[in-house]
């Protein structure tokens, strides 16, 4: 089957980009896999999905797999503001703000006059259960031991599972070492993304995050999101943050408990290209 992509990415977070709408695209997880492999496929951290919506509020649908293992995931922060670059170039729409339903409920990404896209992530979620984290009750954060020391995380929900720890130099950080073990701890029954978080004032951090099923990469949208709501959670930072990842810079503000966390940041188209699967 010839299969028409393109190939773009948020900091450096990369994707390819599929349209489901114009044509019905069924795709096995192999195939998937194969998309995302980079030495004998495309390569990518993440394959996205476009397809016409099931929710009657929603203009899209957009579907979200690890290029790693093809596996499903419930939600891409880098990868929402992609997808409204795609939709808007490809000419699915012409609304700047849009209505996009995901395996986790609403998302609201916005095309802004300066190119960058603003994204309604919708509000984090807390509870152990809808981490899934294995605990007695909800924490600021919790104690867990990896590679055998103890290390304090805040769990978010994004949609998808987060836990945050803060460091004291993200460079010096054991992400190699350490990402891997939170990824596959056994407190999280579905793995996690593993954030690595250096607070440089109450405004501003720097951020590397091992992706689950992805490994490190270069940013994570809904990592940052996730490490500024646990940095406002332990009484760090301010309302709106400054977050550095390696890939570049993404601006992230959450209000508080039940209110939205809002993420600005570049998306960029790199090749439009076609693969035989
Ligand atoms: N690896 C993540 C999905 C991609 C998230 C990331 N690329 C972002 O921008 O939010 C997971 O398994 O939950």
């Amino acid at each position: 089957m010839k299969l028409r992509f393109t190939k773009m990415h948020g900091l450096g977070n990369d994707f390819v980009v599929l349209d489901g709408v114009s044509q019905s695209l069924r795709l096995s997880t192999e195939q998937l896999r194969q998309i995302g492999d980079r030495h004998f496929g495309i390569g990518c951290d993440q394959i996205l999905l476009v397809e016409n919506p099931h929710h009657p509020d929603a203009d899209f649908r957009y579907r979200i797999f690890n290029g790693a293992d093809g596996g499903e995931v419930e939600q891409c922060g880098n990868g929402s503001r992609c997808f409204v670059r795609f939709v808007h170039d490809k000419g699915l729409t012409r609304k700047r703000a849009i209505r996009v339903e995901t395996a986790k409920g609403l998302i609201t990404p916005q095309l802004e006059d300066n190119g960058l896209i603003t994204v309604d992530m919708g509000a984090p979620r807390f509870a152990p259960a809808e981490i899934p984290f294995v605990a007695e009750a909800e924490a600021i954060s919790h104690p867990i031991v990896v590679n055998g020391r103890t290390l304090a995380i805040t769990v978010v929900s994004m949609g998808n599972p987060h836990a945050v720890q803060v460091v004291e130099d993200v460079e010096n950080a054991p992400v190699a070492t350490d990402g891997p073990a939170i990824e596959a701890h056994p407190l999280f029954p579905q793995k996690v993304n593993a954030g690595f978080m250096q607070i440089l004032s109450r405004g501003e951090i720097r951020l590397r995050v091992f992706e689950r099923s992805a490994g490190e990469t270069l940013a994570c949208g809904t990592g940052a999101c996730a490490a500024v709501v646990a940095g406002i959670r332990r009484g760090l930072l301010d309302a709106s943050v400054l977050v550095h990842t390696r890939g570049g810079d993404l601006r992230v503000s959450w209000a508080g408990p039940g209110q939205p966390v809002l993420m600005t940041g570049p998306a960029v188209t790199v090749f439009e290209g076609e693969i035989e699967l």
